[in-house]
């Protein structure tokens, strides 16, 4: 596969698969770049403030591969699939930009950044509202062309899906969506979206309204340099039993403008608390010590039988893997 010129440090790479890639070279440099060719990205600090992400502009690829129309249920929509790599081709995740209506070379377009949820999108989970923000976003761009919703691979704010899996297990112990990432010693949030900022390129998207609840990811795109020109909120109205705390967290902790709308009552009409969320606000900190126990669960170490402290098992996973293993092959 023939490399594109690694000079270009903002670039958009189109168009059809199997030819070799046009470098679309940008007018702009993006604003949070600095001088040694790296770029800070939306991820917010762990408990010590320390972590940030980088990547290497030079090894940004974003590559088109091709376009198709797909009938939904929520009606028929423009699919496009690209393949990205942070990595200069060794690794790839696969966004897909689901399109309404002619959004070339359009200012204010609205436009959903969706990160994967497994496990609501595909198992129907209740423990958040992933997979209803995906369907409110894609009937809005629809009843409201144009519009696009970029999916990006990046299960579980970005920790992937195992990881995503050991934090639900420790939330089962009482921590918040934030505290049970920190207890596995991950960041909060390590998603990317330098493919957001390509493929919009590559779409001639000139401004956006970006359909979303969390200020943090637009303060991010904006210092990639989208011109964001609103913000549409997302807010999934009914929440349920499994997922308001998780909600409140979100508002309460990561600063999602949610303004109280998902509040769930109960059946005699009282706003109700899981004892987990409720343990989580009492502040509880940053357990010590963790374990999975025999039930193959991350839990709060209490110590072994003696009372002597266990290590904690779950340092034995592995450290956050790219999504996408696999290598890149000749044509994309
Ligand atoms: N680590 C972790 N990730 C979660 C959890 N629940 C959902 N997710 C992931 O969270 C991501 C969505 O992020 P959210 O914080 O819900 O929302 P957002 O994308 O930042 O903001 P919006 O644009 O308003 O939706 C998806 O990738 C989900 O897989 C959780 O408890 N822990």
């Amino acid at each position: 596969m023939s490399r594109a010129p690694t000079r270009c440090r903002w670039r958009s790479i189109e168009h059809s698969p199997w030819s070799q890639p046009r470098v679309q070279h940008c007018r702009a440099t993006p604003a949070a770049e600095s001088a040694s060719n790296t770029v800070t990205i939306g991820c917010q600090p762990c408990m010590d403030g320390t972590t940030t992400m980088e990547i290497d502009e030079a090894k940004v690829i974003t590559k088109f591969i091709a376009e198709t129309l797909l009938p939904t249920r929520h009606g028929v929509f423009r699919l496009r699939g690209y393949k990205h790599s942070v990595d200069g081709g060794l690794t790839f995740t696969e966004p897909t930009a689901i399109m309404c209506g002619a959004v070339e070379n359009c200012e204010n377009v609205p436009v959903r950044v969706h990160d994967a949820c497994y496990t609501s999108e595909v198992l129907g989970s209740l423990k958040c509202d992933c997979a209803e923000q995906l369907t409110l976003a894609m009937e809005m761009i629809h009843s409201n062309p144009p519009g696009i919703v970029i999916y990006l691979q990046q299960e579980g704010r970005g920790i992937g899906l195992a990881n995503k899996i050991a934090a639900y297990s420790l939330q089962e112990s009482g921590l918040d969506t934030v505290d049970a990432n920190r207890a596995l010693g991950l960041p909060d949030d390590c998603r990317e979206y330098t493919s957001v900022r390509n493929i919009l390129a590559g779409l001639g998207v000139k401004s956006i309204q970006l359909i979303t609840n969390n200020p943090r990811k637009i303060n991010g795109l904006r210092a990639l340099g989208l011109n964001i020109t609103g913000r549409v909120p997302c807010i999934v109205q009914a929440a349920n039993e499994h997922n308001v705390g998780y909600l409140q967290a979100k508002e309460s902790r990561m600063d999602h403008l949610l303004e109280g709308q998902f509040c769930y009552w109960n059946h005699g009409g009282e706003p109700t608390l899981p004892i987990a969320t409720t343990l989580a606000k009492g502040g509880m900190g940053l357990p010590k010590n963790l374990k999975i126990n025999g039930a193959g669960r991350v839990s709060l170490d209490e110590g072994d039988q003696d009372g002597r402290p266990v290590q904690p098992a779950v340092q034995s996973l592995p450290p956050v893997m790219p999504e996408s293993q696999f290598r890149a092959v000749e044509g994309g």
